[in-house]
């Protein structure tokens, strides 16, 4: 079966897959790093894709001479090729994109390319939004007759990349592109525009005054723009997104619009010494960083209009726990970031109620399990009243999973095949942490954490704390949530009943 999932909302940061996980960084390299050196490194270690805010005060800016400049050295004595830096460059410019506008609602990118290198990078970063799932038109007016140049043409001319002429351009860009790609002029633009970019430049202007109009990225330059001044007059083009390379250049501090991303991740030290270039560290093997604030948002307008395919009664499982199999195991597929990751809601004796996110670690027909400290606040209280409710919410799916039941404690036994299993810096957390207990500090954890590391360096066996082990939910109430088009979703949920002294799963639609 295939499945296409489809976003309709407003554009948004969108979440890329994870390429490290947390278990690759020790917790003693991260202690031997300062406070904001830590912060900074968990999250962007951890969580590819947790945006890199920069004080945009904090960046600096480079002015046309210093860009060329730099350009030559890289070029130069710094061994690279003007090819390598293109596509670098392109390949940032293409990641930024992707960052903030998905492919399944902005899928029609026109690149528009100038004459020089800017237009190249352009050329590059066609063909990668073409690999990432997006159908790229180029104009590429000004052909510079050089091998580099005329090899991206036929790269993107061998996957069917259609080129169109200035002439054959419709004068209202905004009914056939979502995104318009502005490669026309870089940091070696002076003076004003010449044909055809002037009139190409003109109808970029003129999106400006529509309500629904593609969204304009810029690279390097916003085209038309002066490269030091910028846009100091008020007449030129206000991209979306700008995707400074190497280092913003000067104009881009007159940069007003949501995203400014920087991309071309090849600077060396020497380099940025020399310069001194003050730049966001990229996270992970991302290609882009955001620079300056979050885009503001009006909260009351964010939504997603969710597109799936139908739930049907007749097509879904019996047995809810065949059908959450199903389920997970799509959800695993599709990549999903920590598909087992379920929020669990508990109440206490007073019916107070309180969730969190835990992992699931196995279910069958028995239940649900997960691992947990039995003196914490979740623990008291499913002592207190041993029932609760699971939430998984699989987003890039548009599905929601709810189960409720009856809670109870695995045995002892599991629970010690389980904790030994796990990383033995999670074991030696698990006894740190007296988990929902007031903590005067992080020292005190990390001095008991080193502490416990020293005296099990030997690889003997981590016991396992009392109060530490698992609970098992035996659900009697699913809900299987697969959103769909202007709120009309489709849930179907399923309830143990007893039917002829027999329990049986009946399954029901419920309004949405
Ligand atoms: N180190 C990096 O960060 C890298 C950045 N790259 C990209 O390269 C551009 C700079 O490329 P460059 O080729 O030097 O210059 P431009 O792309 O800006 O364009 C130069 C061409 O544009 C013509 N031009 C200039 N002004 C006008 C105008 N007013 N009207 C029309 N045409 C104009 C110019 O012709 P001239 O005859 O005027 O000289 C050139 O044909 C940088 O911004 C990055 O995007 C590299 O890809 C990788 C390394
Ligand atoms: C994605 C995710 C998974 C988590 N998994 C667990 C888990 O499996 N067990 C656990 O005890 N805490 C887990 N936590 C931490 C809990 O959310 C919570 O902070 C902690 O258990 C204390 O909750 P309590 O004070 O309500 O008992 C997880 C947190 C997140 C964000
Ligand atoms: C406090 C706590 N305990 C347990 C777990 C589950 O971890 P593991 O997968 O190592 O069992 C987590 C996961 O985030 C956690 O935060
Ligand atoms: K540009």
């Amino acid at each position: 079966m295939t499945f296409s999932f489809l976003l309709q909302s407003s554009p948004l940061p969108v979440s890329p897959k994870p390429l490290l996980s947390q278990n690759q960084y020790s917790l003693s390299s991260l202690l031997s790093l300062n406070t904001t050196q830590r912060f900074l490194g968990l999250r962007t270690l951890s969580t590819k894709s947790t945006p890199n805010m920069q004080d945009p005060t904090s960046v600096s800016y480079l002015s046309q001479r210093e860009a060329a400049e730099i350009d030559e050295t890289l070029m130069g004595p710094l061994g690279f090729s003007v090819d390598q830096l293109m596509e670098l460059a392109g390949l940032s410019v293409a990641t930024s994109v992707a960052e903030v506008y998905k492919p399944s609602e902005y899928g029609r990118v026109l690149t528009i390319c100038g004459p020089g290198n800017n237009g190249g990078d352009g050329l590059v970063a066609a063909r990668h939004l073409h690999h990432f799932g997006y159908k790229p038109s180029i104009c590429y007016p000004k052909r510079t007759p050089k091998s580099l140049y005329t090899g991206l043409v036929t790269q993107l001319e061998s996957l069917s990349v259609p080129f169109v002429s200035v002439d054959d351009l419709p004068e209202d860009l905004s009914k056939d592109f979502d995104v318009i790609i502005d490669a026309i002029f870089g940091f070696s633009f002076h003076g004003a525009p010449r044909p055809p970019f002037d009139d190409i430049i003109r109808r970029l202007l003129s999106l400006q005054t529509l309500q629904k109009r593609p969204a304009i990225v810029s690279v390097d330059i916003p085209s038309g723009w002066h490269v030091e001044e910028g846009d100091h007059e008020g007449g030129g083009i206000k991209p979306d997104m700008l995707v400074s390379l190497t280092a913003p250049k000067l104009c881009a501090k007159r940069f007003c619009g949501p995203h400014h991303f920087l991309g071309g991740r090849f600077v060396p030290p020497s380099v940025a010494e020399k310069y001194k270039l003050e730049l966001p560290s990229y996270p992970g093997t991302s290609m882009c960083v955001r620079i300056g604030k979050p885009p503001k948002v009006d909260i009351s307008a964010m939504r997603v209009n969710y597109v799936s395919p139908e739930l049907l009664e007749d097509q879904v499982e019996t047995d809810p726990i065949l059908q959450f199999r199903k389920w997970f195991d799509e959800a695993v597929a599709a990549g999903l970031r920590e598909t087992n990751a379920m929020a669990l809601s508990t109440t206490n004796k007073d019916r107070k109620p309180s969730s969190r996110m835990v992992l699931l670690k196995g279910f069958d027909e028995n239940g649900f399990v997960w691992f947990t400290n039995y003196e914490s606040k979740k623990g008291s209280d499913l002592s207190e009243n041993p029932f609760a409710a699971l939430l998984f919410y699989w987003e890039d799916m548009n599905r929601q999973v709810r189960i409720e039941g009856p809670v109870e404690k695995i045995s002892e036994e599991e629970s010690e095949n389980y904790y030994h299993s796990r990383p033995r810096g999670s074991q030696i957390g698990a006894i740190v942490s007296k988990q929902s207990s007031v903590v005067p500090g992080r020292h005190v954890l990390y001095d008991e954490y080193e502490e416990l590391t020293k005296k099990y360096s030997d690889g003997s066996v981590i016991p396992k704390p009392k109060n530490w082990g698992g609970f098992r939910l035996r659900p009697n109430l699913f809900e299987f949530w697969q959103g769909q088009p202007s709120r009309l979703h489709d849930r179907l949920q399923y309830s143990l009943q007893d039917v002829n002294g027999n329990p049986a799963w009946i399954i029901r639609r419920l309004a949405p």
